[in-house]
């Protein structure tokens, strides 16, 4: 039902490269289902403005990020519980190839409104390093290049820019590269999660 049934090619590369991209891993159709309901959820104003840190240092910091969130349930039906399932068996095969021990997953959605941006960050909380592996799939109908809105991944030896485009997948270590998500100039929709091991 997802390109990469077969989850070795890419654990093969996160293992080598520690960053992986599958564009259209998602079937327009599936990225219409999850868009439609997060985005009658946000009509409902269920979503929450994205903070920043965690505990009592946890904070809404709209000069750092801007979008607002809504975390997915345990029991969530249709394409969001297949696209949860597919996460725990990728959680349990990353954990036989590469002995992770990864315990869990997390996932919320996220809509950057028109001017919205996150700037640059690592994507663990001060003192803790539970998250792992940072998974983002996008949930934008078409994406224009004069839309901006990408997410800046800083490699090693270069930086390299992804485009936020219908149904396609990033994953990389959470730890690894600093990244920031671009001013977009159009409403953004996304999945976000990590899976994290025990904190
Ligand atoms: O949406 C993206 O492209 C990245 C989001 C991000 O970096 C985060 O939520 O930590
Ligand atoms: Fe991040």
């Amino acid at each position: 039902m997802f390109k990469f049934k077969d989850q070795t090619d890419l654990i093969e590369a996160l293992a080598t490269q520690a960053w992986v991209v599958i564009p259209e891993f998602l079937k327009a159709e599936q990225v219409l289902q999850l868009r439609t309901q997060a985005l009658s959820q946000y009509a409902a104003g269920r979503f929450k403005p994205a903070a920043v840190g965690q505990g009592s240092r946890q904070a809404v910091h709209a000069d750092i990020r801007r979008d607002a969130v809504l975390w997915l349930e345990d029991h969530e039906t249709g394409v969001a519980s297949e696209f949860l399932n597919w996460l725990a068996d990728l959680r349990l095969a990353l954990n036989q190839a590469l002995f992770l021990g990864l315990v869990e997953t997390e996932l919320h959605f996220a809509v950057y409104p028109s001017g919205g941006f996150y700037r640059k960050h690592i994507d663990n909380f001060r003192g803790s390093s539970a998250r792992l592996i940072t998974v983002i799939l996008y949930l934008n109908q078409a994406w224009q290049p004069q839309e901006g809105g990408e997410l800046r991944l800083y490699l090693d030896d270069r930086t390299l820019d992804i485009a936020p485009e219908p149904g396609k997948l990033v994953l990389f270590l959470s730890e690894r590269f600093e990244h920031e998500v671009l001013p977009t100039q159009q409403e953004r929709l996304s999945l976000t999660g990590w899976l994290r091991r025990r904190s």
